[in-house]
Formats: C-alpha cells, structure tokens, sequence
C-alpha cells in the first residue's frame, strides 16, 4: 500500500424522492443550491467523506436501503451527487448492478467488445484476453445470445468475467456476487484475491462477514445515509453487529 490519495470524497449528498421515477422535475433545475428539501424527498446519503489509499481493499456494511450502493454508484461515477465531491484518480471497473451496465439486445460476445473497450483496452488487448474472459464466465454456448437472454447467474458471471480483465486501478463489487452458485463464487474470490495482491483497490459491499473480514482491511459502515464509523473491519462489524443484533 502506498501514501497516495485514489479516491477522495468530501461532504457527499444524495437526495432522491420517495415517489416519483425522476429525480429532479424541470423546476427544481432553475431553484439551485438554496432549495431545501422538498416533501417527499429525502437524504440516500449527507455528509460523507473519506479518502482511499492505493491497494487498500474496503467493505461497505450496513442494512438494506442505508446508502451502500448510491456511494458505489458515486464512486462509479455513474450517479452524480446533490452535494459534494467524489474525485478517482484513475479508472473504475464497476461490478455494482445485475446488469453491470451491459446492453441487453447486444449479444455477449458485443458486450464484452463494448466494455473493454469503453475501459481503454486495445484491440490486440481484447483479442488476447476475450477467450479467457469466456471461459472463466462458463459463457461458450451463449457468446452469441443477446445479453437479456441470460440467466441471473450467467449475466454476473459475464460481467464479472470482463470487469475483472479490465486495467482500471479501482475494483467495486456489489452484492452482485451473491448470485452465482458456489463453485462460481469460490472463483471470483481467488481472482479477486488476485488483484488485491496486484495492488488494486476495492470497493465491497456485503452483508457477508467472512468475505469483508477475508477481503477487507477497513469498513465504512452506514446509517441512514450517514457514516457512522469509518476504521478497521473488525471494529466495523463489532460495531455494526452491536447496533444490529441478528
Ligand atoms: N433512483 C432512486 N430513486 C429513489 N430512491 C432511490 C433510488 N435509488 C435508491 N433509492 C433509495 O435510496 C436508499 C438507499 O439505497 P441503496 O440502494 O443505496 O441502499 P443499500 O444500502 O445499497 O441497500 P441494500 O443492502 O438493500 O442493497 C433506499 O431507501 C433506496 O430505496
């Protein structure tokens, strides 16, 4: 692990609506910052900040709806947030939705095509790494069924498959894992085992303690959209354990 900075977040604010599809009406785009939260919305995430070092590998904890993935898809950059900053020094390989963002009328065989490539990798890189990016997904008989086709499993084995030959220094992993079955998953964590000793940094969000304790060397753990401890994943689950009893 090195001193640098890779990912600094500071005072980061989600602000979502309980019921309605859109996030924000025509309106509130002429109100601006001055607006306080209308009724009807609230806080996914307020006030939350931190910073990553390179190589460190961090677990997400917390109950359902508390914040975990929204601070994953802002890391991602694929949410933008209402307050604050997110700044990555570096690319992200995100594996933070069922989907993994992949196109659903493209085939398999396209959408790993279009992710490596939208990530950097060359052409020459792609033609090296797709036949192992296949065959660690288990995927040769569906290389050319459109992506919605798949079953649950076949699709996170897919996207994990290509999200983990990617370059980009940041590895972020939803509960998405826990759909493959056994044998799959023991896999996915040998390679995650892989890259974490390659220096990458991750991102896991779990309700699994034995991953985050195998994985993880720190914990963010979250509370109404709150931060509530940040420090070392022992102290984290303690903590979290103690405010949650099972
Ligand atoms: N696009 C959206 N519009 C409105 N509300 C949303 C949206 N996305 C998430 N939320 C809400 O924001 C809150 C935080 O959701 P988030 O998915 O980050 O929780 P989580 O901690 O990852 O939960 P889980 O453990 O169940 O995956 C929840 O109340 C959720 O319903």
């Amino acid at each position: 692990m090195t001193d640098e900075a890779i990912i600094t977040a500071r005072d980061l604010g989600v602000r979502f609506r309980r019921n309605r599809g859109s996030r924000r009406s025509f309106k509130d785009l002429f109100a601006g910052r001055a607006r306080r939260t209308a009724p009807g919305e609230f806080w996914a995430l307020r006030d939350v900040g931190f910073t990553v070092r390179t190589g460190e590998a961090i677990g997400v904890v917390g109950r359902n709806g508390q914040g975990k993935s929204t601070l994953l898809k802002l890391v991602a950059g694929v949410l933008l947030p209402d307050e604050g900053s997110v700044r990555v020094h570096g690319g992200v390989a995100p594996l933070i939705e069922l989907t993994g963002g992949f196109a659903g009328d493209l085939t398999v065989r396209d959408n790993v095509l279009l992710t490596a490539g939208m990530h950097g990798l060359k052409r020459r890189e792609i033609a090296e790494r797709f036949d192992d990016i296949i065959s660690f997904a288990g995927a040769g008989d569906v290389i050319d069924t459109p992506f919605k086709h798949l079953s649950s499993g076949m699709k996170v084995r897919v996207a994990f498959a290509v999200v983990s030959q990617l370059d980009e220094p940041v590895l972020l992993v939803d509960e998405v894992l826990a759909v493959g079955d056994k044998a799959f998953r023991a896999k996915c964590y040998r390679r995650i085992e892989e890259l974490l000793a390659a220096g990458k940094t991750l991102f896991l969000v779990s309700h699994n303690e034995r991953d985050l304790r195998r994985f993880c060397t720190r914990g963010l753990y979250l509370d109404r959209g709150e931060l509530v401890l940040d420090g070392p994943i022992d102290e984290v689950l303690e903590r979290y354990n103690a405010d949650h009893p099972a």
